[in-house]
């Protein structure tokens, strides 16, 4: 019976991570991808930025694109604040599955949704279907070649305000040039790159970009 990746990682959750403990979920889930099996979660060292962003901003709404097994969306919504809430999106359903899996498992159901759909047309969606006024923190994580196509659309959608945050993973590796070429060129962003170790590899370098909204709202 052929089980996925992702499907064992759940397991090993299950079997070794405290129910309710979200920190206990993280430290499980990066101890499975060092000794059983490597995922494309953020990891810690992106995750300790992440963390600090959202320690510094203490956002109210955010979205993450790219939801995979839920690891960052646990990252994030462990230090929200009571009445905050996480949105994010999963365009895979095997992938969706576990991760509203995990997010139960680390007890944070009420602060996150898992929304299997594409991206694009949640993000038309997101003030009309989904009370969404402004977002304070936005985790670009999906399909690398999507990251431009969809700052776009949070643009032309208004959903930023001064001050918002987009942070992007994997700028090297896959890579996102056409994002970074647009974010940076940009005046409406103040961008910071941020040379990381890639998830799990002690030995391969990444980098996530950090970009403040400095627009028009
Ligand atoms: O594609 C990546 N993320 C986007 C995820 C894409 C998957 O989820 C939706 C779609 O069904 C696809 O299967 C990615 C890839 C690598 N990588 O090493 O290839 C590392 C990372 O951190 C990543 O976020
Ligand atoms: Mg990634």
């Amino acid at each position: 019976k052929g089980t996925t990746r992702e499907q064992r990682a759940l397991k090993y959750l299950k079997e070794h991570a405290r129910q309710g403990d979200p920190d206990s979920v993280l430290e499980t889930f990066d101890e499975f991808c060092r000794t059983q099996e490597w995922a494309m979660n953020a990891a810690e060292e992106k995750g300790d930025i992440l963390d600090e962003i959202v320690r510094e901003l203490q956002p109210t709404t955010c979205l993450e694109l790219g939801t995979y097994c839920g690891y960052s969306a646990v990252r994030i919504a462990r230090n929200l604040s009571p009445s905050a809430r996480l949105i994010t999106i999963e365009v895979n359903p095997d992938y969706a599955a576990v991760a509203r899996e995990v997010v139960k498992l680390a007890g944070l159901q009420d602060k996150i949704e898992v929304i299997n759909l594409d991206s694009a047309d949640v993000i038309r969606e997101l003030k009309t279907k989904y009370d969404v006024t402004k977002l304070d923190l936005v985790f670009l994580d999906h399909w690398k070649y999507l990251y431009i196509r969809d700052i776009k659309l949070i643009e032309e959608e208004k959903l930023l305000k001064k001050g918002s945050v987009v942070f992007a993973d994997n700028v090297i590796i896959p890579g996102a040039p056409g994002y970074l070429e647009y974010i940076r060129g940009s005046k409406n962003y103040k961008s910071t790159f941020y040379s990381v170790h890639f998830e799990y590899m002690d030995d391969m370098k990444d980098g996530v970009e950090k970009s403040v909204y400095i627009g028009d709202e």
